[in-house]
């Protein structure tokens, strides 16, 4: 791949949520490199960067400082525009972090306007009219009214990103979305007059998507989810800074046997371990029987020995439903359970590496970070989606395919077409 240096500089508040972002520019001809964490010395060569931290829930002010660490380091390698991810379930508390977080880019950058765009259609996640839906449900009645840490209790996201930012938020409406970009650009105008420092935009197709990226080719700054980075890398070619890339997503081959590890408790996940559990070895762990990180390792090491294959995954899940997890919580309390079964799946993971597994998919953002740390990975190359927003990707220095998979993302059978060739 030959190269010209950094263009898009990328930070995402969670990990899965990175490598969403990472896939949709990949797969629109960038070649991409995710950074775990804030970056440490020089950042690797690639179109686009995308920093991962775990900021979403973070406290505001830690959420703020790394962002614009990160920011620092991506303007020092040249990039041209900052891509803010967030969840495109735009989770977060009345506190933020994504209005600080966006305030604080915006005030680094000196851009004075950005939107806030968390639609992606393709996960069925839409805005008409300022409101954010999940599938037909809106935002408030999809089940993330629920969310332990995030519940999302207002489906209007003028009035969300309005509560965490002193500056103005407006809407660029549905029709003039979808009149297109000239008329999409109009709307910024009038809202920036206004004096409004945020536009949530409506967008409900991929189309909505590329005309508000077009209409966003000059901003400094961009906020959203990973669906509106799909109209970004066509403003780079038409600067002449993106040569045309067929080689954008190409990872060095797999090898070593194939394992899934799951700390993910969400409906999708579930419903993927439920039908793998008909098709290949499935270890379901009881950490309510076993509340304790080193015995769950050794039992999934006994269970694995003879079951590890290059033909098919084995899939370790540590999931349960919410009455198991709320048992669980009721018994540690709430972040002594999610840590334990953070700690048993990422020794996991570090014996299954050692027993020779080379392609790892993780189920879940907290487990995936808990996991990906464990086993000192610094970055990850992005290859193939195999399903919408989660892609295959290299893992360095380990020399380890690895797919992080949000909780709620990927088809039943994701477990059995991540390896399939
Ligand atoms: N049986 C269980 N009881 C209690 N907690 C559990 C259990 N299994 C997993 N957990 C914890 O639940 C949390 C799941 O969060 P995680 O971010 O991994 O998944 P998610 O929220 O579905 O994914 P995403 O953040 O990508 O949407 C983790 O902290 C994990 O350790
Ligand atoms: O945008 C999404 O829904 C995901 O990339 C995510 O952020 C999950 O944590």
């Amino acid at each position: 791949m030959s190269h010209q240096g950094l263009i898009l500089g990328c930070i995402a508040d969670d990990f899965t949520g990175a490598t969403d972002l990472a896939a949709m520019l990949v797969a629109h001809g960038m070649a991409t490199v995710q950074v775990i964490g804030v970056p440490q010395g020089p950042l690797p060569q690639a179109d686009a960067v995308v920093v991962a931290l775990k900021s979403r829930t973070a406290p505001v002010q830690q959420a703020v400082a790394e962002s614009l660490t990160a920011c620092e380091a991506l303007l020092g390698a040249g990039a041209r525009q900052i891509f803010f991810k967030y969840c495109s379930t735009f989770d977060s508390t009345d506190e933020g972090n994504i209005g600080p977080v966006a305030d604080a880019l915006m005030r680094r950058l000196q851009s004075g306007f950005a939107i806030a765009c968390p639609a992606f259609p393709a996960n069925g996640r839409s805005i008409f009219q300022g409101h954010l839906f999940v599938g037909d449900r809106l935002l408030n009645e999809s089940g993330m009214e629920n969310h332990p840490l995030t519940p999302m209790r207002d489906a209007n996201l003028v009035r969300v990103l309005s509560r965490q930012t002193d500056g103005g938020v407006g809407l660029v409406p549905f029709a003039a979305v979808d009149a297109g970009e000239a008329a999409i650009r109009r709307e910024f105008h009038r809202l920036r007059d206004s004096g409004r420092r945020y536009a949530i935009t409506d967008a409900v197709t991929d189309e909505h998507l590329l005309a508000i990226g077009a209409a966003c080719a000059e901003h400094a700054l961009i906020t959203g989810g990973s669906g509106i980075a799909m109209g970004l890398p066509e403003n780079f070619r038409a600067q002449g800074l993106l040569p045309e890339r067929d080689d954008a997503d190409e990872l060095p081959e797999a090898r070593g046997s194939m394992a899934v590890i799951a700390g993910s408790c969400s409906r999708a996940t579930l419903g993927q371990i439920g039908l793998a559990r008909d098709h290949v070895p499935v270890l379901e762990l009881d950490a309510l029987a076993t509340p304790d990180a080193s015995a769950l390792a050794a039992l999934a090491r006994d269970w694995v020995r003879d079951r590890l294959s290059t033909e098919r995954p084995v899939v370790i899940a540590a999931s349960a439903p919410p009455d198991k997890v709320r048992a669980l919580q009721d018994k540690l309390g709430r972040e002594a359970a999610g840590a334990l079964v953070e700690e048993a799946l990422s020794r996991i993971a570090t014996d299954l590496v050692a027993q020779g597994v080379g392609q790892l998919v993780i189920a879940g953002g907290e487990t995936s970070g808990a996991v990906v740390q464990r086993l000192g990975i610094t970055s990850l190359r992005i290859g193939p989606q195999i399903d919408p927003g989660v892609p295959w990707t290299y893992a360095e220095p380990a020399g380890l395919h690895l797919a992080l998979k949000s909780g709620n993302f990927g088809a039943r059978d994701f477990f059995l077409k991540a390896f399939q060739p």
